[in-house]
């Protein structure tokens, strides 16, 4: 097989790098008090769930982007595009003057509290690592990728992490086995800042906020057990979410009754996760929220999965 590594070591640069990066959702979501840099303290425990976004980078000597897939009509083309926004800024890091043109293949919901852009913007920036040689380690990368927003270090890393600061510090946590989700897609989304500022005006200012992640959760992730994992999901926005998107609440007592392990909106929303004893579980929860029409769509997915990755 020819792989990245083999072209280099001959000295053949690739034309076309395909890089996968996955979604997320987050098991525990603590919110703390607004900072004067407008961001949120957070303590979190993502999970890097196999919903994926592709993008496809080309050698080129400007900067221009396609997007494809499920929901592409809602994603900016212009420079406010997180993928594009990665792209100079990785340009600028390593002082490479080529430009690059970028494919994204959208698989990950639009707006749906479960990182899609994120993932471009960090597969952007290992695609073009490898296109254009530059070689940066993952933990250079990942500071580029803070820069960028405070999801991408994690869909680089991918797996289970707990994310601390503004959720972009992360430390590995330790997992066994597999765990089964469906998520509920919502056919208009939430933003992200209007479900902080809403929390903001519904939070008590002098909430407390733990130390580290929670310890019954990082016990079921250590020993496999999805019924205590589901007993231990909790978000701090789930109430703004439910607040500004109130059609939610039904979406979760219909997978409650499904007998989801844990039913809980996903990062700010308004994607529900609904938690299966097995892969046949969750088929079965997302068939019993199709059949109830609570949400627009669904989709099965398990965790954890890599961070974003050169495919091809
Ligand atoms: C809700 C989460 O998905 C949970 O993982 C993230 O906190 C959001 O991460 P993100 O979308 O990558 O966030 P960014 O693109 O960096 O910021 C978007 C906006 O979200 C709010 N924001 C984000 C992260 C954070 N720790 N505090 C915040 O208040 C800010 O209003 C910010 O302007
Ligand atoms: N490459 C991109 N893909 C998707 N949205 C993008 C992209 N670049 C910029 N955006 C903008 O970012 C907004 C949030 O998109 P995204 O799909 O990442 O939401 P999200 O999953 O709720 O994010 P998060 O969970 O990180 O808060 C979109 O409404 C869109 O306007």
């Amino acid at each position: 097989m020819t792989t990245l590594k083999h072209l280099s070591s001959v000295g053949v640069s690739p034309r076309s790098v395909l890089v996968r990066a996955p979604g997320k959702v987050n098991l525990s979501l603590h919110v703390g008090p607004v900072g004067e840099d407008g961001y949120h303290p957070l303590v979190t425990v993502f999970q890097a769930v196999s919903l994926y976004e592709e993008v496809v980078a080309t050698v080129s000597d400007t900067f221009t982007l396609e997007v494809l897939g499920p929901g592409a009509e809602l994603v900016p083309t212009d420079d406010t595009n997180l993928a594009l926004r990665a792209a100079r800024a990785l340009a600028e890091h390593t002082g490479v003057r080529q430009g690059a043109h970028l494919e994204i293949i959208k698989g990950v919901p639009v707006a749906g509290g479960m990182a899609g852009g994120s993932a471009d913007a960090a597969a952007t920036l290992v695609a073009l690592d490898a296109l254009w040689g530059t070689g940066l380690g993952r933990e250079e990368l990942s500071s580029v990728a803070a820069r960028l927003g405070a999801d991408v270090p994690f869909a680089l890393a991918g797996h289970t992490a707990v994310g601390t600061g503004r959720g972009d510090t992360l430390t590995p946590a330790m997992v066994h086995g597999q765990f089964h989700w469906a998520f509920a897609l919502r056919s208009a989304g939430l933003s992200t800042p209007a479900v902080f500022q809403h929390f903001d005006s519904v939070a008590d200012p002098g909430h407390d906020m733990p130390d580290g992640a929670d310890t019954e959760l990082m016990a079921a992730l250590r020993a496999g057990d999805a019924e205590r994992l589901g007993r231990a999901l909790s978000n701090d926005l789930e109430g703004s979410a439910l607040d500004l998107a109130p059609d939610l609440a039904e979406t979760m007592a219909v997978a409650r009754s499904a007998g989801a392990l844990g039913v809980v909106v996903s990062g700010s929303g308004p994607t529900v996760a609904a938690l299966g004893r097995s892969r046949q579980h969750a088929l079965a929860i997302a068939a019993a929220l199709t059949i109830a029409g609570v949400c627009e769509s669904v989709v099965c997915a398990s965790g954890p999965v890599p961070g974003a990755r050169v495919v091809g």
